[in-house]
């Protein structure tokens, strides 16, 4: 494709489609740089809060320069379209590298972690919180260096009296989800699950209908996995914490991983961790086990599980387009219900901040996040319906948690080896086999 931006971008080809919009690499004809822009979807243009969180992110970004953080460039806004550019990173989001070749060498996930806890604690440290932190959004440069942190359609400050609701069910926070407002530690929370998935190539919260994913956050600690590496163990019971207070800064994670280090760096990386085994576990509601009691479990693994394929799971759905809607909307969905004072970004600033390059229309810049009633049909009842036609009949993890369905997006790692068989995702060059060392890589 070829098409032209705001007369100066040259957007030609599409790297990523997410739930706000389409992720191009195209070219700044001004400098002849290599940028990315992310156009917002057409008809999410017109649902509530979309545009606003749009435009957030861009104001967001504004203000943070950091190694760690995806740098916005510019924002472009006209009747017909609503972009954002920005630095183009080279190289793989976490989520499709774990997808498509498994679990990382423990050292590369620590030194990850190590990285992304720094760039969110200069965020934090301006009083941003990120609020969708997830494997999708940190961004693994080919050439090394830091990963980057993407995506602050969702970011807003943690003055705020309630933080907003948005977030993606996998990894939000439980204080989120209760709408008790969030912090930085809602972002810790994030890093603990993607620690988790980094290891195990699981995420522990996965699947089934999006109220039993929540209600898992609030329920449920993560599940040993066997061979996890003590310290990394430790370091994800501690970030993944019902309560807020108990989880570490993120400011404190480099040090906490830089001495788990000698022990690490000759690990291999583990293999996918078996379909059959639990990645959750219930917790007694209203308490919070204190860090480390849960010793990972030392065993040897039974005979690998098939691993469910992406091919598998795309013959499960009655359509390409029926699934990648229902995935757009599991997603992110708004979480929290009748949280009301979101915080209010000056979404008109946006289309200042970036000075002359701005279009015409502002689109619909003074929508913000609606709060959400019970009635919203995004939002089931917190209640677990045995009966779900969503669920399938695999024994429960937790019979009042229900069945691990696969109704939500499933990315469990292909089979050890499997390349990118698939010609679409470009991955780290060279890594020819499942947990191989990657060049470059952090
Ligand atoms: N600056 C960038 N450089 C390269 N790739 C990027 C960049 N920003 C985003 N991407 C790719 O696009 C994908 C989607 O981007 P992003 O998360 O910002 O969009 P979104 O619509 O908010 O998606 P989501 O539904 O995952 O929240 C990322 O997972 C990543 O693969």
């Amino acid at each position: 494709m070829t098409e032209r931006l705001a007369d100066r971008y040259v957007l030609e080809t599409e790297l990523a489609r997410g739930a706000a919009g389409t992720v191009y690499r195209a070219v700044d004809t001004a400098t002849g740089e290599k940028v990315a822009v992310k156009v917002l979807r057409h008809e999410a243009a017109a649902e509530p809060g979309v545009v606003s969180a749009f435009l957030d992110e861009a104001e967001v970004l504004a203000e943070i320069d950091h190694p760690g953080i995806v740098r916005p460039r510019d924002f472009v806004a006209t009747d017909e379209v609503m972009a954002l550019v920005m630095d183009l990173v080279e190289g793989v989001d976490l989520r499709r590298q774990i997808r498509e070749r498994g679990p990382l060498r423990p050292a590369q996930a620590a030194r990850i972690v190590s990285q992304l806890a720094a760039a969110l604690a200069a965020i934090h440290a301006v009083g941003i919180v990120h609020g969708d932190v997830k494997p999708g959004n940190v961004l693994v440069p080919f050439a090394g260096g830091s990963v980057r942190l993407a995506d602050f359609g969702v970011a807003h400050r943690s003055t705020a009296e309630y933080g907003p609701t948005h977030g993606t069910p996998e990894y939000v926070a439980p204080e989120i989800i209760d709408g008790a407002g969030s912090s930085g530690k809602a972002d810790v929370y994030g890093i603990g699950l993607i620690l988790y998935e980094m290891l195990s190539g699981r995420s522990p919260y996965r699947g089934g209908p999006v109220d039993v994913v929540l209600k898992r956050h609030r329920e449920c600690a993560p599940a040993p996995f066997p061979n996890c590496p003590p310290q990394l163990w430790s370091l994800i019971l501690a970030c993944t914490q019902v309560d807020p207070e108990l989880r570490p800064d993120a400011a404190d994670l480099p040090s906490r991983v830089q001495l788990a280090m000698p022990s690490l760096e000759t690990l291999p990386p583990l293999p996918v961790m078996p379909a059959d085994l639990p990645t959750y576990q219930s917790r007694q509601v209203g308490t919070n086990r204190p860090e480390g009691t849960v010793p990972p479990v030392e065993m040897s693994y039974p005979e690998p599980a098939a691993a469910t394929s992406v091919m598998q799971i795309a013959a499960t759905t009655s359509s390409v387009e029926d699934s990648a809607a229902r995935e757009r909307r599991n997603r992110r969905v708004l979480i929290g219900a009748g949280v009301g004072a979101v915080v209010a970004l000056a979404t008109l600033g946006a289309y200042v901040l970036f000075g002359g390059n701005s279009g015409d229309g502002p689109g619909d810049p003074g929508q913000q996040p609606a709060a959400v009633t019970s009635e919203n049909p995004e939002i089931p009842s917190p209640t677990t319906d045995p009966t779900d036609p969503e669920t399938d009949s695999a024994p429960s993890q937790d019979p009042t948690l229900g069945p691990e369905t696969d109704s939500t997006e499933d990315d469990t790692p292909t089979d050890p080896g499997d390349g990118n068989d698939n010609g679409e995702i470009p991955l780290v060059p060279g890594q020819e086999q499942l947990g191989s060392p990657l060049p470059q890589f952090p």
